[in-house]
């Protein structure tokens, strides 16, 4: 079974990376990258064959398109004479359906939506997959096992990929931004930034843990942290008065929104 990565940026690497660590055999893995430079800084870390696209195409029985959702329509177009019935296109693009796909492709040829995202690359991630017209249970379970090499799978209806891209695919960027202003805010209180740094970092890893491990509602284990007349109380009425809760929503709302805007404006 090879599988062809088409686009090894961020996630095509993240992708490939992970299905090394889960034992997938590094000759039964094809790589099509545009840029040289990047193409030869794989090879040399993982000894992965970089091909042309047409020959990752050819060859592969799983061929995952990893490009921006803009590149989309150019590789389809020219993958599309070289893909036959029976193989299985993977993408991973934010907004493009499988729809948009299918109709650059040869009829027959399976298609799977798949949203994943970056905590991946630590076998963390978090993916959303979603069956095209063409598809069988065959082809689900296939993609399924590509993504379980990094981490958890759902299956979601597709209508549902543009709020699932909102929330796990860009959803670590939101983290981020919440560990690098709370590390900001603890070097303003004068600690040094090694020390609000680790402070940070366990407390996130230890909250996920905690809620992980419990199972219990964040509201719970908010009120847990959050004594009467006490310090968090102080903090959350903070959070509240400059509508953190708000921006939230706005902010993934606008990222559905890019999501179902990205494919408008390709066809
Ligand atoms: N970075 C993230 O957190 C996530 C990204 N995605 C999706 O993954 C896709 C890729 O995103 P990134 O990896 O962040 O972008 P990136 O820009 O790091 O990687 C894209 C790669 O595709 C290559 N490429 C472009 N045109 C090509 C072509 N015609 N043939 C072969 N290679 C080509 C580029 O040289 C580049 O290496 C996007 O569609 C994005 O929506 C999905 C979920 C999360
Ligand atoms: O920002 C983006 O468009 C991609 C999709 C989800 C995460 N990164």
């Amino acid at each position: 079974m090879t599988v062809a990565i088409i686009g090894a940026g961020v996630m095509g690497e993240t992708l490939l990376s992970g299905l090394l660590r889960a034992g997938r055999r590094v000759d039964d893995l094809l790589v099509g990258e545009k840029r040289r430079e990047r193409a030869i800084e794989l090879t040399e870390r993982y000894g992965v064959t970089v091909v042309s696209n047409v020959e990752a195409a050819d060859k592969a029985d799983t061929v995952a398109l990893v490009v921006k959702p803009q590149d989309m329509h150019d590789v389809l177009t020219e993958i599309a004479p070289h893909l036959r019935p029976g193989q299985l296109v993977v993408s991973l693009a934010a907004g493009i359906t499988t729809s948009f796909i299918e109709s650059r492709l040869p009829e027959g040829v399976a298609v799977v939506r798949v949203m994943p995202n970056t905590p991946a690359l630590v076998d963390e991630g978090m993916a959303a997959i979603s069956r095209g017209s063409h598809c069988d249970e065959s082809h689900l379970q296939e993609a399924e096992s590509l993504m379980a090499s990094t981490g958890r799978v759902l299956r979601v209806p597709e209508r549902q990929q543009d709020a699932v891209t909102a929330i796990s695919g860009s959803g670590p960027a939101y983290l981020f931004f919440v560990v690098e202003s709370m590390i900001e805010a603890g070097v303003h209180l004068g600690l040094p930034r090694g020390t609000a740094s680790e402070l940070v970092l366990q407390t996130v890893v230890g909250s996920a843990k905690l809620l992980r491990e419990t199972g219990e509602h964040p509201t719970v284990l908010r009120e847990r942290v959050t004594s009467p007349g006490g310090t968090t109380a102080a903090a959350v009425r903070e959070l509240e008065d400059h509508k953190v809760r708000a921006a939230f929503l706005s902010a993934i709302e606008a990222a559905r929104d890019r999501s179902r805007a990205l494919a408008e404006g390709l066809d």
